[in-house]
């Protein structure tokens, strides 16, 4: 930490390389950070309502430093506002604020309102510049960084959108003391994503300082920061996802599906939660295919359980379609490949892999293996014990 109690990550990005700035107090001095950068330039800043009640006055005061005036445009909170519908208002309020290609687009919020706003600033104008001011835990540690931006479709998670990177991401680690603690926990699910990939000791170290990440102190801006420079680095390496980069999705395949066949419901899961199953489901995919021990997916699971996140379909309120509908889902993923399933699999903790031509019969024995709907109605099946050998996707 520097005197201003901010860290700096860059992502490397050729002529296209931007800060992260994590710390406290970033709010107070955004519009200095943001005309540093793109001097004399006018902003929309896009939000939710519950950011826009907590914190939009706080932003405002910070951007008049560097006399920035934005035009606000506010949306309502929750998944089901990354829809056409909702992008459409974010363009007419940009194009109604009369804001050219070079000034800024500011995504204020969370997840939701970064991918939504990136999308927005990707298409109006063919591609306005965009800054990420992100205000959940997740969108601090994983949606504001790499470019991705979008929206859902009734087919699919994050079917719609584009590459379009940030110019600068400020986290100010403040705002996240107003966050719910169910919001809270979502974004940690991503946290220890980073772990899992391949950063086996900053799992271990989540395992023993996670408590002190929820309440607060030094160790949650230090976790920021390392599950940041980790996005930084795979993004600088494959920023349109071409190989590495997939890897980022540990646990979103299966998590994709359930958000989708949830309807995008937030009262029944949210995207970090959804993940959390995923993560734990893919361990223990990963062991049923004999890739990995399935001691490793208990301490996935055991972790997940301890924080107070879901980790098994069980654990999601309602009935979950079938398995067979939830393998359709799947098949809808970005990563499928001239039909074949493409799943992040693991050899253990911190061992993920990219596991192509995954066979959809193995994923759909598993998917009914685990699906509480299923288990009930098939009693006395035989199921498949951990370890038992099964074909191995490359
Ligand atoms: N682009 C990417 O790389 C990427 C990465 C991960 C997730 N995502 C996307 O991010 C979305 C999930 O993001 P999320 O978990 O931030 O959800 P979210 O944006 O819905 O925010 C969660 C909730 O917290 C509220 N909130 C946010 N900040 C707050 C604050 N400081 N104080 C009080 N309330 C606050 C929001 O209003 C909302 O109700 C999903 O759509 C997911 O697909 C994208
Ligand atoms: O940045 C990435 O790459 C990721 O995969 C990060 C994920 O956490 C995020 O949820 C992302 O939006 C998923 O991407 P998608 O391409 O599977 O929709
Ligand atoms: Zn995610």
């Amino acid at each position: 930490m520097s005197a201003d109690q901010s860290v700096t990550v860059e992502v490397g990005l050729g002529d296209r390389t931007y800060d992260i700035l994590i710390g406290s107090g970033l709010l107070s001095r955004a519009g200095a950070e943001i005309s540093r950068r793109l001097p004399g330039t006018r902003a929309a800043v896009i939000t939710d309502a519950n950011v826009a009640a907590a914190h939009l006055d706080a932003l405002k005061a910070g951007l008049e430093t560097g006399g920035i005036q934005p035009a606000v445009i506010t949306l309502p909170p929750g998944e089901k506002t990354k829809s056409f519908a909702h992008l459409e208002e974010a363009v007419d309020g940009v194009l109604a604020a009369r804001l050219e290609r070079g000034d800024i687009v500011i995504a204020f919020g969370g997840g939701v309102i970064g991918d939504l706003a990136g999308f927005a600033a990707g298409i109006v104008r063919r591609g306005m510049n965009f800054v990420q001011i992100p205000t959940s835990l997740l969108a601090q540690v994983d949606s504001s960084v790499g470019g991705k931006t979008g929206i859902n479709s009734a087919r699919g998670k994050n079917l719609v959108g584009v590459f379009h990177q940030p110019k600068l991401v400020l986290a100010d680690t403040e705002v996240l003391d107003t966050l719910p603690i169910r919001e809270f926990r979502a974004g940690y699910a991503e946290l220890a994503k980073y772990g899992l990939i391949d950063r086996p000791t900053f799992f271990t170290w989540l395992e023993e300082n996670w408590v002190r990440v929820f309440a607060g102190g030094p160790e949650r801006a230090q976790a920021i920061a390392e599950a940041c420079r980790a996005k930084a680095d795979v993004v600088a390496r494959d920023e349109f996802e071409t190989g590495d980069r997939a890897l980022l999705n540990l646990g979103h395949t299966f998590g994709h599906a359930l958000e989708a066949a949830t309807q995008y419901d937030g009262t029944r899961l949210v995207h970090g939660e959804g993940v959390a199953v995923g993560m734990a489901l893919a361990h223990r995919f990963s062991s049923r295919l004999n890739l990995a021990s399935p001691d490793d997916a208990s301490r996935v699971e055991a972790h997940l359980r301890a924080v107070g996140l879901p980790w098994r379909m069980a654990d999601i309120p309602g009935d979950l379609p079938d398995a067979e509908a939830l393998l359709s889902f799947i098949a809808q993923d970005k990563k499928v490949s001239r039909g074949a399933l493409t799943f992040i699999l693991t050899r253990g903790i911190g061992q993920a892999f990219i596991a192509k031509d995954v066979p959809a019969s193995e994923v759909l024995s598993f998917l009914k293996e685990n699906h509480p709907g299923e288990q009930e109605s098939r009693p006395g099946q035989q199921k498949m014990r951990p370890g038992q050998q099964k074909s191995r996707p490359r």
